[in-house]
């Protein structure tokens, strides 16, 4: 095919509007692929690549795909990086010259990640832009195509944008082109890896068209309804997510209905480490739900609610009022455990109204879809009912939010069949009554029906053949069959229009007069249906707003119920909540470990931590005690109380905290070209450097990653630090291996020593998991490598290694140099010596010294000797 045809011309013309993406070319029931697109799907489908020759001057490379099984493709192709642009035939198909037009109807991006059954956006579809100002000053703006939520927000400093954007995982981030070459967005690099970074050129970020597109956009005069206007580097940024959108989804977007600001200071802040290192959503090991917190904590009955308690787990409150109404509704609902479980009840089953809201507004809904949303709403005045006998005032307040939507499902329950079909073009989607057209066309059709039955009878009687049929297909619609042995028996009227080999076909005049009644009936309602569906759903669609408030509020009430059942059977507490700066715990548990059924009881620990007397706990004791878990369950239970949760304590104190700080072992980030200990020692700088006195810091093994003396020596400073740095003060759990650090507490008043007890038993360690005063002694670090199964030559060697260790400790350099005697390591021999070889002179001269005959003078020679000799 040389690239000087009509359709050549047009892809063209559409490749220069769309150069990044690969044109899918819809050529009737193929999606054609030419060129460098051709070449790229040919390598990335395993597609055979072809070029066809009709005397062309240049030959085209391409490829094509049936239409029918062209979304795995596509979805293919999205997952490995590519963007498709779908190019189809447009309604009046053919230009002046004839020559059938095309234009793209759809972009589908990595970001807007698709299901491959229909492409349909796929959950939590993040698309994030970012606009940077100097100082480290970024504006985000992101919007989840599914739900059509559209929100912004700005922050300062790379942690900050850090954590957001580990938060809301976008796919795809847009950045204006310039900014990612300046310096301050080369440390950015790390943070976009494995999303797709989209450049889009400066002027898409510009301030006055961002705004302005937005005015448009949403048709309004300004955007203070939105509280959004001072915000201009996140409406620099929602402008650029807008324009992009309109790009690509073309005009899909009706279920974009607002953009809501929101203050990353408005949530306790949980940075991406520290939301990795406590498994809040995803356990470390396989990145899934079960074994994380979400995955106790999760017992909604909706998607909308599993979607909104996962947004709770991520931003927690950090305002008490907020937080003690979502306790209180807790509290109600966790006491009236019959209506919990009726409200439980007539909940589940009730669809994700949020993605149905969504689909419905981009005409995607389907009429199953419809009839869903129908027998949800019909859930509805029970709830209602239900939430009518409480009291709280946040469930008052979201009975006063659900809309029970009467017209809606009135309209679909009169306009929808029960069961209709999943392809809406087949028919059979509505009721007979609805529509006065429809019902008359349905009986022009049964009558037809009726009609060929009784001229299969007549027929026969006319003919005497008794084996005549009246059968219908594709190719000739309905026609007389008889089989050879009667053919002598057709009558003159027959038509032959086909002869197989044991029988003929024949057709009549009357029966095609009939035929083209009832198909043409047939072919109308179906066509009508359609219409009438699509009437329906434009209908439910205006009411789109009133859908997504029941929808969160249905969401919220979910999260609720499920939180009151977990405290009722997780024998939770209800935490005080003030401002103090006091973290007191009783008797706490961690909420995923004691559920784990390790064929250990969990033993509850108390803590106690404020800014006066307890600041900062030392937590030693040997490995495998429990000190991690500890300090994680501290973390998580403010973490519980913070998002409105009861909590796994016989008591809690929880005064505010803004921001919840883990350094918690080694994670390697190659990828950034860092080190194990480099990131060890990153996080830890954060921390330093942005603790305040509410903050909750939580340090394992602090130094662990270098040598035993830096290491020492960086977690003493770092205590320290964190200690005297009045007057933040932050709280702090600091578990350590080096026995050493105890010490603190003899000059650090606000340190305070605590160990995980364990008892020592025929050469064995005891874990009691109880968190005890003071600090311990022993790492019983031997004992716990036997108990991992490590050769038991190995572990009496490293006894012998450490029992000499003990007795002398460190070489001069401070280098353990017992680990060059093996084999006699107590014998009093020169190549055990503890000493190095100048030493041992020494030692010699000092044992030749006969101190009963030297006098003063001499001695002090002599000692001048050995001086020099040092
Ligand atoms: N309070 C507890 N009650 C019951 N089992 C516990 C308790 N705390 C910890 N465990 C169990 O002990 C195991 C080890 O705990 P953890 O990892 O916290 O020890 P650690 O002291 O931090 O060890 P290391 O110093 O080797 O890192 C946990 O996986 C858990 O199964």
């Amino acid at each position: 095919m040389s690239n000087n045809t009509p359709m050549m011309r047009q892809y063209l013309e559409i490749k220069s509007q769309h150069p990044d993406a690969i044109l899918f070319f819809r050529l009737g029931d193929f999606y054609e692929m030419f060129m460098e697109d051709a070449v790229t799907a040919s390598r990335v489908l395993g597609l055979t690549l072809t070029s066809r020759n009709k005397g062309a001057v240049e030959q085209v490379p391409l490829c094509g795909i049936p239409y029918h099984s062209s979304q795995g493709y596509i979805a293919r192709l999205i997952d490995n990086g590519f963007k498709v642009a779908i190019c189809e035939q447009v309604e009046d198909p053919k230009d002046a010259k004839g020559i059938v037009k095309r234009e793209v109807v759809q972009v589908v991006t990595p970001g807007l990640v698709v299901d491959s059954d229909n492409l349909q956006p796929k959950e939590n579809n993040f698309l994030l832009a970012l606009a940077v100002a100097e100082g480290e000053h970024f504006g985000l703006s992101c919007v989840d195509i599914t739900t059509g939520v559209f929100r912004l927000t700005e922050c300062r400093g790379m942690e900050e944008l850090r954590s957001e954007i580990s938060n809301l995982n976008p796919r795809e981030i847009l950045v204006a082109d310039e900014e990612l070459t300046a310096t301050a967005c080369g440390r950015l690099k790390p943070l976009f890896a494995e999303r797709l970074i989209n450049r889009l050129p400066e002027w898409v970020f510009e301030p006055d068209r961002a705004r302005r597109l937005l005015l448009d956009f949403f048709g309004v005069a300004n955007l203070q309804g939105f509280g959004c206007e001072h915000l201009h580097l996140g409406v620099r940024a929602a402008g650029a997510v807008l324009h992009y959108l309109q790009q690509t989804r073309q005009g899909a977007l009706d279920h974009i209905r607002s953009l809501s600001p929101y203050a990353c200071a408005d949530y306790l802040i949980l940075d991406a480490a520290t939301r990795r290192n406590l498994e809040l959503t995803a356990t470390q090991g396989d990145g899934r739900k079960k074994g994380s917190l979400l995955g106790v904590m999760d017992r909604t009955l909706t998607a909308m609610g599993g979607r909104k308690l996962r947004h709770w787990i991520n931003y927690p409150l950090n305002d008490a009022g907020q937080i003690r109404a979502r306790l209180q509704a807790v509290g109600e609902l966790r006491d009236k455990s019959m209506l919990r479980g009726d409200l439980r009840e007539s909940l589940d089953g009730v669809y994700d109204l949020e993605r149905l809201g969504a689909r419905i507004a981009m005409a995607g809904a389907g009429a199953k879809d419809l009839v869903g949303l129908r027998t949800s709403l019909e859930k509805l005045p029970a709830i209602l009912n239900l939430l009518g006998e409480l009291e709280a005032p946040l469930l008052t307040h979201l009975a006063a939010a659900i809309d029970p939507l009467e017209d809606v499902r009135d309209l679909i329950a009169e306009a929808l069949v029960d069961d209709p079909p999943f392809v809406l073009r087949e028919g059979g989607l509505i009721r007979d009554g609805f529509n006065a057209e429809l019902d008359e066309l349905r009986l022009i059709s049964r009558e037809g029906k009726g009609w060929i039955a009784r001229l299969e009878q007549q027929e026969r009687e006319r003919t005497g053949i008794g084996s005549l049929k009246v059968r219908y297909n594709k190719v000739f619609g309905y026609y007389i069959e008889i089989t050879k042995t009667h053919l002598a028996r057709v009558p003159e009227d027959y038509q032959r229009k086909q002869t197989l080999v044991n029988a003929e076909r024949f057709i009549t005049p009357a029966l095609k007069e009939y035929e083209n009644k009832v198909l043409g009936a047939e072919e109308r309602i179906q066509a009508l249906e359609y219409d009438l569906f699509q009437e329906v759903r434009a209908q439910v669609a205006v009411q789109g707003a009133r859908l997504q408030a029941t929808a969160d509020a249905l969401a919220e009430l979910d999260v609720l119920l499920g939180l009151a059942d977990l405290a009722h059977e997780a024998d939770y507490v209800c935490p005080r909540i003030d401002e103090s700066t006091v973290l007191h715990i009783e008797d706490g548990r961690h909420p995923v470990v004691e559920r784990m059924n390790l064929g250990e009881r969990f033993v509850p620990n108390d803590v106690l931590l404020d800014t006066e007397e307890h600041q900062l706990l030392i937590i030693t004791g040997p490995n495998m005690a429990g000190k991690s878990t500890f300090m994680r369950q501290v973390a998580l239970i403010t973490l519980m109380a913070h998002l409105g949760s009861f909590v796994p304590a016989r008591a809690a104190r929880i005064g505010l905290v803004d921001r919840i700080f883990t350094r918690v072992g080694a994670s390697d980030n190659l990828a950034s070209g860092q080190s194990t200990f480099m990131v060890e020692m990153t996080e830890t700088a954060n921390i330093l450097h942005n603790a305040t006195t509410r903050s909750l810091i939580i340090l394992d093994e602090i130094g662990r990653g270098t040598s035993t003396f830096d290491g020492v020596s960086i977690a003493w400073a770092v205590a320290e630090y964190l200690h005297d740095h009045a007057p933040v003060a932050a709280k702090t759990l600091f578990a350590t291996h080096y026995h050493e650090l105890a010490d603190l507490a003899l000059t650090c008043k606000r340190v305070k020593n605590w160990n995980v007890a364990v008892r020592e038993w025929n050469d064995q360690v005891i874990f009691l998991r109880k968190i005890v005063k003071g600090g311990a002694s022993h790492s019983y670090g031997i004992q716990v490598a036997r108990l991992a199964g490590i050769p038991p030559a190995v572990v009496e060697r490293a006894k012998e290694v450490l029992r000499n260790l003990e007795a002398g400790e460190f070489s001069a350099e401070g280098r353990p140099a017992l680990a060059r005697g093996r084999g006699r390591p107590q014998a009093p021999s020169p190549q055990l010596s503890l000493f190095d070889p100048g030493s041992d002179a020494l030692r010699r001269k000092l044992e030749d010294i006969d101190v009963s005959v030297l006098t003063p003078l001499e001695a002090l020679n002599v000692l001048d000797g050995l001086k020099k000799m040092v």
